[in-house]
């Protein structure tokens, strides 16, 4: 009786708690707010009713608060809640052993397996539904194993069966409608809960985390800018080409505005006619009906006689005065460039008064020569300087030396009378560094009366501060051009006048087009002279030539020297060498070198025996061929393949294809007499190794060998210089210090033996040869990694305006064991020379 009542207490209290927890989940199947704002919440109201229904006992349902409130508490001090719970646990684990049959059959599990996996959060509403089922299966109790429904009868006693009956219904229906709305949401939780379960254990629901929509992508369009954003006078240059004359005609010094006695003069030089820089430039300068009223900048290849083109001008235009005064300054960015300068003056018989001013020669005796004291009759500053007394910063400034020689020249003054300063120079070509040393240092240094200012090689001295050469240049220029307006009469009586600013000509073979540079000079109305550059009579053209154009002299021909991984490079120089002047250096081999030109040695024979399927391509015609021609096998080679790589990947063995023999770009090299060359390497160390090992290789060529590098000793540059002029040297290595201006008259090649670091640096460094329009040879030794560069950057360069040869290959026979063993042996002495 006392168990049937407790049965029924029992089964009351459970139909009340059913009851609360159905009214819940409906809410909560329901409510947007509970699925979509509060997941936290939302999860732990499920996983609380997934722990209640895994424990079987049927805790009191509360309010989310009260919830978590007795969960805390709970947690904190209840006892009796965990015994409660593993007491739950136990029984449940009981009942899967069948001694309580409280569980669904475990087909409904399998039916679990086959419905979506919610995992997480979303599992505590399959046990939910579990629970569910199994109360279903209660309700259809005919059903279930009898003895089921036995121990389902027992549980029976004190639960209304109807009433069981609809809520079970009921809940069903709820449970439905809920898990339709969790299978929507499905995707983005899913993805965001395994991450959330990844890295906390924890389950987050996502939100917001949906892609928000984004706009169609606009399709890039593929126009190109229809209007050049260069100046016009950039993009309309006056062109003309290197190759026609006018008329088909030479232009004659004497048609262009030159006066008869300098056409004399430089027709002694050899000068009868003018070349296409010089025809154009001249009469832009000085011809008073074809004269252009503002600033001139000249592009135009090497050795195309650009010297000449602003010598001749102001040569002619600045006739020697009885007093000098500086009217013509030019700038070139080297000593050597100083002196090429100056000898261009005295080629046309320049009566004018020359001063140089370089970096090595001690200032104070630079000053002597290009400074002159006056004595000037000047009562008022000759008393100003008697009573003149010494301040503190005189003292401080106090130069005893400069004092001396004060005294020593007020010796011969006469009273009233004072001393002055003033430049004794008409024309003066300095370095950059050194001009600025004197304006900020000479006494005397005035530009007050210049007329002319040059800047040869100006994309180099653009580029390159020099001590800021430029703008203490222009300030200079500015305060004379104040000085000038304040001393006119004009001036003080209250008129304005401009003093003007000197003319200005700005040279190059590679001018810049970057406007920022070119206003830094502070151009006048300029106009660009571009000799041999596409012509740009269109506007299409113009946009699409805005780039600079560098013009390669016509008469060049160059060529690329495969070494594959550099390592034997100056085997293949050496060969090279031999290869291209068969009369001048071939004596002088070594027995390991035979073969390459032509001598027969016993060592030689056996090691062109050895390499017998190198030679056997001796007459392959392909060695000639244009590197342009080979591109399209450059992709599938790595991306430092080498153009010679690239040209014939069947012809992996490149090293070992011979050189071409009557056709061949060498041979032809030794019938057009390359008696000299001129062989460029990235610095000074490797210039003075370079030299030094050929010396080693090969004794006998130790006499012909000359270095051109930047030292603080100018000498063995200027010994080089002179002995090369004398004939003395055949073979120059050098440092891209003689890549600019130097003009080596007669030099018949040059040597890229590294590779220079850009294309304006190749475009000057070739041009030491084939200048004013004699022939030329230029070879590049290419190493495998360069190989991609130098056919993009050099050899298919839209910036690079050719004649049309190209660049051609030229293959060399594998390098011999008797090269390789010479070439280690003077590797050792050089190793031993360095170590000393
Ligand atoms: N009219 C001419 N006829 C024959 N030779 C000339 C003439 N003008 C100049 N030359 C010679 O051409 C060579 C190159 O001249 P120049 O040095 O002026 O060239 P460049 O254009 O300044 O070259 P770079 O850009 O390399 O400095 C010099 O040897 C010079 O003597």
């Amino acid at each position: 009786m006392a168990g049937d009542k407790e049965k029924k207490r029992h089964g009351g209290d459970k139909e009340k708690t059913s009851r609360k927890k159905d009214r819940y989940e409906e809410s909560l199947a329901t409510s947007p707010v509970v699925d979509s704002l509060q997941p936290q919440k939302k999860r732990k109201r499920e996983s609380k009713l997934e722990q209640s229904n895994r424990n079987g006992v049927e805790e009191e349902w509360y309010g989310d608060k009260e919830f978590e409130d007795v969960q805390s508490e709970s947690q904190a001090s209840a006892k009796g809640g965990v015994s409660r719970d593993r007491k739950g646990q136990k029984s449940r684990d009981d009942g899967s052993k069948g001694s309580i049959d409280t569980e669904p059959p475990r087909s409904s599990s399998r039916s679990d397996e086959k419905a979506p996996d919610l995992r997480f959060g979303d599992r505590t509403l399959k046990k939910t539904k579990k629970r569910k089922n199994e109360d279903q299966s209660e309700a259809n109790g005919a059903q279930d194993p009898p003895s089921k429904v036995k121990k389902r009868k027992h549980e029976q006693v004190s639960t209304p069966r109807d009433e069981d009956e609809r809520h079970d219904l009921k809940h069903a229906k709820l449970l439905k409608k809920f898990e339709k709305s969790i299978k929507a949401k499905r995707p983005v939780t899913e993805n965001v809960q395994e991450t959330s379960a990844f890295d906390t254990g924890t389950a987050i629901v996502a939100q917001g985390l949906e892609p928000l929509p984004q706009p169609e992508p606009v399709a890039e369009t593929s126009e190109k800018p229809t209007y050049s954003t260069m100046p016009d006078w950039i993009t309309n240059p006056v062109t003309k080409s290197p190759y026609d004359r006018e008329d088909g005609q030479p232009v004659k010094f004497e048609n262009i505005s030159l006066d008869r006695t300098v056409v004399s003069k430089l027709e002694k030089h050899g000068y009868s006619e003018a070349t296409p820089v010089q025809a154009t430039v001249i009469p832009l300068l000085l011809d008073e009906q074809h004269r252009h009223r503002g600033d001139l900048c000249v592009s135009a290849s090497t050795g195309s006689g650009k010297t000449l083109s602003y010598v001749l001008p102001i040569n002619q235009s600045l006739q020697r005065e009885s007093v000098a005064r500086l009217r013509a300054l030019v700038i070139v960015p080297t000593r050597e460039l100083v002196k090429q300068a100056r000898e261009a003056f005295e080629a046309c018989g320049s009566n004018l008064r020359i001063g140089t001013a370089i970096g090595s020669v001690v200032l104070k005796d630079e000053q002597q020569k290009i400074i002159r004291w006056d004595s000037v009759y000047s009562p008022e500053k000759y008393n100003a300087d008697q009573q003149r007394t010494m301040s503190e910063s005189d003292w401080a400034e106090f130069d005893l030396l400069k004092y001396r020689d004060e005294v020593v020249r007020a010796g011969d003054l006469a009273p009233q009378y004072i001393q002055v300063a003033r430049p004794n120079i008409d024309v003066l070509i300095s370095t950059p560094g050194r001009l600025v040393d004197h304006i900020r240092q000479t006494e005397g240094f005035s530009l007050r009366h210049l007329q002319w200012l040059v800047v040869d090689e100006a994309d180099r001295l653009l580029n390159e501060s020099f001590q800021e050469w430029v703008s203490v240049l222009m300030g200079a220029l500015d305060k004379e051009k104040t000085a000038n307006i304040g001393d006119s009469v004009l001036a003080r009586i209250g008129r304005p006048i401009q003093s003007p600013y000197p003319r200005k000509v700005i040279l190059s073979a590679t001018l810049t087009n970057d406007i920022t540079k070119l206003n830094s000079l502070r151009l006048e109305n300029p106009k660009l002279v571009a000799i041999g550059s596409r012509n740009m009579d269109s506007n299409e053209e113009r946009v699409k030539h805005e780039a600079e154009q560098f013009v390669l002299p016509p008469s060049l021909m160059e060529h690329f020297v495969p070494v594959g991984d550099g390592f034997e490079k100056p085997i293949y120089l050496m060969k090279l060498l031999l290869m291209i002047n068969k009369s001048k250096w071939n004596s002088l081999a070594t027995p390991a070198y035979a073969s390459v030109v032509g001598r027969k040695s016993n060592e030689a024979a056996e090691d062109s025996s050895s390499d017998s399927d190198s030679t056997s391509s001796s007459d392959d015609t392909s060695s000639s061929d244009e590197a342009s021609d080979s591109e399209s096998d450059s992709d599938s080679e790595s991306s430092d393949a080498s153009p010679d790589e690239s040209e014939s990947s069947s012809d992996s063995d490149s090293e070992t294809s011979s050189i071409a023999s009557e056709t061949s770009p060498v041979a032809s090299a030794s019938n057009t007499g390359v008696t000299s060359v001129l062989i460029f390497t990235k610095s000074t160390e490797s210039a003075a190794r370079l030299s030094h090992l050929l010396s080693l290789m090969n004794p006998s060529l130790e006499s012909q060998i000359g270095t051109i590098v930047k030292s603080n000793n100018s000498s063995s540059s200027r010994k080089t210089l002179k002995d090369y002029r004398a004939g003395r040297i055949s073979i120059i290595v050098a440092t891209d210090r003689a890549s600019r201006g130097i003009d080596l008259v007669g030099l018949g090649g040059v040597i890229n033996y590294d590779m220079p670091t850009s294309l304006t640096t190749y475009v000057h460094r070739v041009g030491r040869t084939a200048r004013a329009g004699k022939s030329g040879q230029a070879w590049t030794l290419v190493e495998h990694r360069e190989g991609l560069w130098f056919q993009k950057v050099i050899v298919k360069s839209e910036n690079v305006v050719r004649s049309g040869n190209g660049v051609k290959a030229v293959r060399q026979e594998k390098n011999s064991k008797a090269m390789v063993a010479e070439y280690t042996a003077a590797l050792e002495g050089l190793e031993k020379a360095v170590k000393g």
